[in-house]
């Protein structure tokens, strides 16, 4: 990919030696004289690059800088800049420049410092990408459902994105995509291109999870030579999320709690506050209420992370997308696997609707995977499903295919014979009383004493 360069300084001399070199790299260039000249043209052609000397008539290149970067943060600019105003240079580093010349240079050093700018440009475009990539991958638009809870639940979950720093707090069962949804959330967030940082608080134990955390100076531990930055001030400007937030230990939510209350908190042996700006996620797949009337996890901060809740029902609790979700997934399974199915039988359908699915979507996906890299192509019938999926609530076969006798001694009673016992049941709950059980019943009791009558004695007789 051919770069384009913004050439800027005061010495005619300068700009052609440069300019000459450059071009015959492939740049594309850009030259200006003056630092106003250099911003007028950073607006019009958007350059990837700016080389510029600091001494200028007029806007030095230190506030060219700074003026090009409020444009577009992703140019990178190399500054010169003679002995004298090395100061000036160190200025511009901080403010973002990715290296500085001394004057005078020979052009070959100019045109390496050059190729290593470009090779970083390379890197951000590609780590732009990748961000892109991600958008795509978790977007609202990508969840399939047709349940209205849950559907009401994702326009919650757009507006919480929308609202900056909103706390989200995640509830669902295990594999029901919580992790999906607090992807989906940044990634449809202001925060979108600022990081975000992932932390499973199941997966440490308490010390670790502690220092992965918030960090820890030099000194900390035993072992810590050097000083960690904690991932809270890794995904500072973005957003971190903690799953199993649940599993969080009592000293490890009390920090977590200042955090959101102040935003800020100390490295581990550290005695400088450090102020971050961080979206909080939290996912759990426990009932955190009920871990907090349990004293197991703090009611200040449950309330602070339950500023907005979420909850994903589990997928049997919405049967009906059971089926689409199945299909979605069979489209990028196609594709991965370089099948070609086409879709699945009704009898296939309607054992993965019925199926209860415990590990929820991920179970599914699981399922789908496995079956379609077994089956050969056309539409999935039931015989490839597992066979734990096709029997769940199925009369199981014997090897010859006959029906196994046990299976048809089913405890099934008629509706009849269902009234019949309910009706006995209420009338020995009210010691006998005719009239009590009747208004129990939601009947006449003349009626009941005709239902009565039709009751078998020997059935009778059990109550
Ligand atoms: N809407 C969806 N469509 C397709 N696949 C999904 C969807 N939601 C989740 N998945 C897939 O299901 C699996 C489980 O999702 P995820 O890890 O987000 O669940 P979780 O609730 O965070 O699970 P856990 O509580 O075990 O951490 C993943 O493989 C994910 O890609």
């Amino acid at each position: 990919m051919a770069y384009s360069i913004l050439i800027c300084d005061d010495e005619a001399l300068t700009l052609k030696t440069i300019s000459r070199a450059l071009e015959a790299e492939g740049y594309e260039i850009f030259l200006a004289q003056s630092g106003e000249q250099a911003v007028e043209i950073a607006q019009r052609e958007h350059p990837d690059i700016a080389l510029l000397d600091v001494v200028l008539p007029g806007i030095d290149g230190v506030e060219v800088l700074r003026q090009l970067k409020r444009l577009d943060s992703s140019i990178v600019v190399v500054m010169m800049s003679a002995y004298r105003v090395v100061e000036r240079a160190v200025e511009a580093l901080k403010l973002g420049a990715y290296d500085y010349l001394t004057k005078p240079f020979h052009v070959s050093d100019m045109v390496n410092t050059i190729g290593r700018a470009s090779e970083v440009l390379a890197l951000r475009v590609r780590v732009r990408d990748s961000v892109q990539d991600a958008r795509g991958r978790y977007d609202f638009g990508r969840v399939v459902t047709r349940n209205a809870a849950l559907a009401a639940m994702l326009e919650q979950a757009k507006k919480a994105a929308e609202s900056d720093k909103t706390t989200i707090l995640i509830q669902g069962e295990s594999g029901t995509g919580k992790e999906v949804m607090a992807k989906t959330i940044h990634y449809y967030s202001p925060r979108a291109q600022q990081p975000l940082v992932s932390l499973n608080c199941a997966a440490l134990p308490d010390t670790l999870l502690e220092s992965e955390l918030f960090g820890y100076e030099p000194g900390a531990y035993t072992d810590a030579r050097r000083r960690k930055e904690g991932l809270l001030e890794k995904a500072h400007a973005g957003t971190l999320f903690l799953d199993e937030i649940g599993n969080m230990s009592f000293s490890v939510q009390a920090k977590l709690l200042r955090v959101l209350e102040e935003g800020n908190f100390m490295r581990l042996g550290g005695t400088r506050t450090i102020q971050v700006d961080v979206r909080i996620i939290a996912a759990t797949n426990k009932v955190l209420k009920d871990a907090v009337s349990r004293g197991e996890f703090r009611d200040d901060l449950f309330y602070r992370l339950n500023v907005m809740p979420l909850f994903i029902p589990p997928l049997r609790e919405r049967k009906e997308d059971t089926v689409p979700i199945a299909l979605d997934m069979m489209k990028r399974f196609n594709k991965d696997l370089k099948k070609n199915f086409t879709g699945m039988t009704p009898e296939a359908a309607e054992c993965l609707r019925a199926y209860t699915w415990p590990g929820n979507i991920r179970e599914l996906r699981n399922v789908m995977e496995r079956t379609m890299i077994l089956a050969t192509h056309g539409d999935i019938s039931l015989d490839d499903l597992p066979h734990e999926i096709r029997e769940f609530d199925a009369p199981p076969e014997t090897s010859s295919g006959e029906v196994e006798i046990s299976s048809l001694t089913t405890p099934f009673v008629t509706l009849e014979e269902l009234e019949d016992r309910y009706i006995l049941e209420v009338l020995t709950a009210t010691g006998n009383n005719k009239t009590h059980a009747a208004r129990i019943l939601g009947i006449h009791p003349t009626s009941l004493a005709r239902k009565l009558k039709r009751i078998p004695e020997e059935v009778a007789a059990e109550h």
